[in-house]
């Protein structure tokens, strides 16, 4: 455990001013290459026209640009944190957020980018394994100016010998952790550790899971290894886009400023309520109803919803064709529906065979009566007639009508929507009553999260009539084509003018038309699309991404692991989570249920063991509720202590509103700069809540609350991968009551502290806290 400053020297004033004098350059080396990035930017901008080529070059041009100068204006702070001195080479090698190369012929590096595997020494070199470094430091900075340096001898016989051999960098992570928190995470890039390092650093492809106990800084790790992946395969991954999956919105919010303040904006961060395009699906549901939605029995369910759709009339139906009443019978969809259900073809797209065959037998029952040879020969119409026919009936309205009814195109929001509101269609689609219970809902209940994947399987087995959209392409271009003519003959229409002014041959004078006709025309001015890859996959359903990284991994349903699969079928991924912190019910306690079905045992797991977010004090609390999840569990090794007692404080059930309002005032004014998370169960959310914002103006309470604010309340549920200097957990009794799996939600609670822990009870402490009794 970190209790002091370790093996920091103090430096001479010689030194900070030769390290400011290296800063001060380094900054005017940044400076001169975003000069250089927005002079040619503002170049490109000034340009105009050219080939198509040449515009889609230019469009690229700009694009490196604008991001080379986005990444010089995100590495403004802390752009350098790092020296190695090593043993054997003369010169010292400094570590920061970007890469820095001299003006000079030769490129010398001025700053090496902390992901390039010259850097890597200064993350592993420890005293035992000094990989030829004799001196780490660490430069802390603000804005421009180095504000303090902390050096590390990792030559044994030179430093103290007190060094740890478990933590690198002790002071600068001493500080980090210690610092007050903000309601943003911040990077680590100054301080990771040895085991965060190998994660980070591992290779791209395959199933890679990292499982560790809280504040093992797995959300950090997965940020930093996208930071990694996209510098190490940018080529590859630029084009294809990294998506990171997080629990929720404020989550996301929380996690938002680590990779820009790592110069790396073009990961898509999603919830997966936010994974079908269109739909922002936040609505809240039971976790019951959660649970049967992310269980793979809702396969069977939507598949035989959709068959449903697929219908037949009792008898027949009748409809007026060409003056004529065609009767459609049963048996004439009933072929027509097994002929298409035989092809395996999604329903949307099963749908032409169905047609084809319903019309190929109407057509057949049409010749027989019109073209029945009265003397008892071979019909008398022609294939060309029958072709004719066909055609007739295709186009017929009252014949397209009644075969929609029958099998009609679908979209997943409607057949959802229409299966989750209905109670009948629930039942034929396989739901026991119980389920139906947990199921059905009004037609206008808005989308939850554990809907997305229902609506992406029912996408795949509806799949989307191509020829439809082709058709719909192919209009658009023409009516494109027949606006560009328009456009020409303008050009055209007003040219005589000039030549009369000018006195010109006509003839010798080139027109627009004759160096463009109006396809070129239009081809020249199709829009090129200039969104980065994460942009166009959160738009696109299809997307199949580079890399895909998701955190709180053990909440996601069978169902939403489909959906992930979908979207990455290289298999390219990273799952950070922990199997004891599983508070959804369709969640997983075990990693191997989880991949398995897709990778069998192809897949690394690596365990993080220290806990850098919770003192040793609260673990050892939350070690006691641990133990209740699952005895066989171990809690991570806390990596300090804090020195202040968790304490707990029983109230009446009356006062608690009272009593939890004057815990907050008083935890509030021992850390005026910090932020105290209070952490309620869901029944007492909105009355403690209201409660607290009329007597704590400011606090942030509600479905999103904003963690900038110094005193946020919200469930345990919200709290998920968030963290406070002082964590306030009210009522644990219900919290464990409220849900089978609230002894996690328990653990969950109690290691959101980075400093101070205070439990508030109305009755008696449960068993797993009695240590604070
Ligand atoms: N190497 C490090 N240097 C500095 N801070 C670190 C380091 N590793 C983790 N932390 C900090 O520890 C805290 C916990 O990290 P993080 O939220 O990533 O943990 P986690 O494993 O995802 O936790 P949980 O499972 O509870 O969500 C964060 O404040 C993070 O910045």
């Amino acid at each position: 455990m970190i209790a002091r400053k370790g093996a920091t020297l103090s430096s001479s004033n010689a030194d900070v001013d030769s390290e400011q004098a290296y800063l001060t350059a380094l900054y005017q080396r940044l400076d001169q290459l975003r000069e250089q990035a927005d002079n040619r930017l503002r170049g490109i901008l000034l340009e105009a026209g050219g080939t198509p080529q040449g515009r889609t070059q230019r469009e690229a041009t700009r694009a490196h640009y604008a991001e080379q100068l986005a990444q010089f204006n995100s590495v403004e702070n802390g752009l350098l944190f790092g020296r190695l001195d090593f043993s054997t080479a003369p010169h010292p090698r400094y570590i920061g957020r970007i890469g820095l190369f001299a003006e000079d012929r030769d490129r010398d590096p001025l700053l090496v980018d902390w992901r390039a595997p010259a850097a890597r020494s200064f993350y592993l070199a420890t005293a035992v394994n000094p990989d030829g470094v004799r001196r780490r430091r660490h430069l802390r900075t603000r804005g421009r100016v180095l504000t303090g340096i902390d050096d590390e001898v990792l030559d044994i016989s030179a430093g103290d010998g007190t060094g740890r051999e478990d933590v690198t960098g002790e002071a600068a992570l001493l500080s980090a952790l210690t610092a007050n928190r903000t309601g943003r995470m911040r990077d680590i890039v100054e301080t990771i550790q040895a085991e965060q390092d190998e994660v980070i650093r591992s290779g791209l492809p395959g199933v890679l899971v990292v499982q560790g106990g809280p504040g093992t800084g797995k959300t950090a790790v997965a940020l930093h290894r996208a930071a990694y992946l996209l510098y190490t395969y940018r080529e590859q991954l630029t084009r294809t886009g990294v998506l990171i999956l997080g629990p929720n919105t404020t989550f996301l919010r929380y996690i938002s400023q680590v990779l820009p303040s790592l110069a790396e904006t073009g990961v898509l961060l999603a919830t997966l309520g936010d994974m079908f395009p269109g739909v922002r699906a936040r609505a809240v549901e039971p976790p019951a109803t959660a649970a049967l939605k992310g269980s793979l029995h809702m396969l069977d369910v939507l598949d035989n919803a959709v068959a449903d759709r697929q219908t037949v009339p009792d008898e027949f139906v009748e409809v007026d064709h060409d003056g004529y009443p065609l009767r459609i019978d049963r048996a004439v969809l009933e072929d027509a529906r097994s002929a298409a259900r035989r092809s395996e073809r999604p329903h949307n797209v099963a749908r032409q065979i169905f047609v084809t065959e319903a019309i190929h037998q109407l057509s057949r029952q049409i010749a027989e009566r019109i073209g029945a040879d009265p003397l008892g020969g071979e019909n008398l119409l022609s294939e060309a007639d029958l072709a004719e026919t066909r055609r007739e009936l295709r186009e017929d309205v009252d014949v397209q009508a009644a075969l929609f009814e029958f099998w009609p195109v679908l979209t997943p929001r409607q057949v959802l929507r229409d299966l989750l509101s209905d109670a009948d269609r629930l039942e034929s689609a396989g739901c026991t009553p119980e389920e139906r219970a947990l199921l059905l809902r009004d037609r206008s209940a808005g989308w939850t999260p554990a809907d997305v994947p229902l609506l992406d399987e029912l996408a795949e087995l509806l799949g989307i009539d191509d020829t439809l959209k082709v058709r719909e392409q192919q209009r658009q271009r023409r009516a494109a084509i027949e606006y560009a003519e328009g456009v020409l003959e303008i050009v055209e229409g007003s040219r005589s003018l000039d030549f009369e002014d000018e006195g010109a041959e006509k003839d010798e004078i080139l027109s627009a038309l004759d160096v463009v006709d109006a396809g070129a025309f239009v081809e020249r001015h199709e829009v090129i699309d200039t969104r980065t890859a994460a942009e166009r996959a959160a738009a696109d359903r299809t997307w199949v991404f580079g890399h895909v990284i998701v955190d709180e991994a053990q909440e996601l349903s069978p169902m939403a692991w489909r959906l992930l699969m979908r979207r990455c079928p290289s298999r390219s991924m990273t799952a950070v989570g922990d199997v004891a912190q599983t508070s959804e019910l369709a969640g997983t306690t075990t990693w191997e249920q989880v991949f398995e079905p897709y990778v069998a045992q192809r897949w690394r797991l690596v365990e993080l063991s220290v806990n850098y977010r919770t003192p040793s004090e609260v673990m050892a609390v939350a070690a006691d509720v641990l133990a209740a999840v699952d005895p066989a569990l171990r809690p991570p090794r806390s990596v300090r202590s804090a020195g202040v007692s968790p304490w707990a404080r029983r109230v009446a059930p009356a006062a608690l509103a009272v009593e939890l309002i004057a815990d907050v005032r008083k935890e509030a004014a021992l850390s005026e700069e910090g932020r105290l998370g209070i952490l309620v169960p869901e029944s007492l959310e909105a009355s403690l809540g209201a409660e607290l914002v009329a007597s704590v103006p400011g606090a942030a309470v509600g479905e999103q609350p904003d963690l900038l604010n110094h005193v946020v309340l919200m469930t345990v549920r919200q709290a998920k991968g968030l963290e406070f200097d002082s964590v306030l957990v009210v009522a644990p009794d219900e919290i464990i009551a409220e849900s089978p799996r609230g002894l996690s939600d328990l653990y969950v609670a109690v290691t959101r502290a980075t400093r101070r822990l205070g439990i508030l009870h109305t009755t008696d402490l449960p068993k797993v806290l009695s240590s604070l009794a």
